[in-house]
């Protein structure tokens, strides 16, 4: 498959952090207005690779650390809807159709906003940014709980109080060590009592037990990375595998992975990309959806996750289609909207890329 296809194939991501992907130059600009003094390079090109480098570590607490610099300069709602328009415009160059793009209200409250303020200045930043694209694009928010804090029952009112204005849905992030996602069942109980859609990062730093505990304790639609999940399938030495029941759960309920193969490297989540379990997790008939996660922290794009996967696995028009369609039937849309997304945008577009 060659780049210019790569591009204009239609995608869905379903998983990246609006506070992992602005863009460099907008970051010192941003540093410049509010003030903040601690960033590691003024210069566009060196900063990016400094995201992608000080990420590039094995750990995803060191991973994560790095989100103190673009989170400094979140802090006003001019600020935040810059960043919100500028991610629409990103992603739609990148052939996005339609978009979940996660962040953590309670991050952007330093320069005194209030959590409503947050969710309505990038609320209106993807307006402006869906405006700006001609429509090309349709973003939706997932509003995230830190799982290290102890805000996320907030945050599950503030998604509700939100729903159905621009806020799909809802997640919990941050450090998975000594976190686990049970400690938040009041948030999840609280959206569940008001039929609200969530996913949870798992099996990212800590194996198939926090899976399970994700799925199984907490109740989650979607699995947030969910690679570790190898720990409960046996590969055979002719290829084949056998599914451990939390496995063959996850596969038969159709719980979909938010596959982010780059940024598992980065975090020691998997070990490259040609044994990345991405291949095995779709071979074995998971719904499993390609993600870019970070794009600044993690250096990526769709476009470029796209590319990884066709030189480790060979990957042509009918995977990519596949991953996409998948994405679009576990987005947090209204069926109708996720039908018409695949029936009206990506079935016609991998069509046309294939008659090309
Ligand atoms: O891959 C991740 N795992 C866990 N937490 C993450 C990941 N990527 C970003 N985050 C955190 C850092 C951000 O500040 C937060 C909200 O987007 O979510
Ligand atoms: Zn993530």
């Amino acid at each position: 498959m060659h780049l210019s296809d790569i591009l204009r194939a239609p995608k869905v991501v379903l998983h990246d952090h609006l506070d992992g992907g602005l863009r460099p130059a907008t970051i010192i600009e941003l540093a410049r207005e509010c003030g903040y003094r601690a960033l590691p390079s003024e210069d566009p090109a060196e900063l990016a690779v400094w995201f992608r480098d000080a990420a590039d570590s094995g750990s995803l607490e060191r991973y994560l650390e790095t989100f103190a610099h673009t989170c400094a300069v979140m802090q006003t709602r001019a600020a935040l809807e810059r960043v919100a328009v500028e991610c629409a415009e990103d992603l739609a160059a990148d052939g996005v159709v339609y978009a979940e793009i996660r962040y953590a209200p309670e991050q952007h409250l330093e320069a005194g906003l209030g959590l409503d303020e947050v969710v309505e200045a990038v609320n209106a930043g993807f307006r402006e940014g869906e405006r700006r694209t001609g429509g090309r694009i349709t973003v939706r928010a997932l509003l995230t709980g830190m799982r290290h804090t102890d805000r996320s029952l907030e945050i599950a009112e503030l998604t509700v109080a939100h729903r159905d204005r621009g806020v799909a849905g809802f997640d919990i992030a941050g450090g998975e060590i000594g976190n686990p996602p049970a400690r938040h069942l009041p948030a999840f109980q609280h959206l569940r009592r008001h039929n609200c859609h969530y996913t949870i990062h798992a099996g990212e730093a800590v194996g198939a037990e926090s899976v399970h505990e994700a799925v199984q304790v907490c109740g989650a639609e979607r699995i947030g990375h969910g690679v570790r999940i190898t720990d409960d399938i046996t590969v055979h030495d002719d290829g084949t595998a056998t599914l451990g029941p939390l496995a063959a759960y996850v596969r038969d309920n159709r719980i979909a992975l938010e596959v982010c193969p780059t940024s598992n490297l980065q975090t020691g989540a998997a070990k490259d990309y040609a044994t990345h379990p991405i291949d095995l997790l779709r071979r074995t008939g998971f719904r499993v959806t390609l993600n870019t996660d970070n794009r600044l922290v993690s250096g990526t794009s769709m476009g470029e996750e796209f590319a990884h996967m066709v030189t480790a696995f060979g990957y042509g028009p009918d995977v990519f289609e596949e991953f996409t369609v998948a994405a679009a039937e576990a987005s947090f849309l209204p069926l109708p909207e996720r039908r018409r997304l695949i029936d009206e945008v990506i079935r016609p577009g991998y069509a046309a890329l294939r008659e090309a």
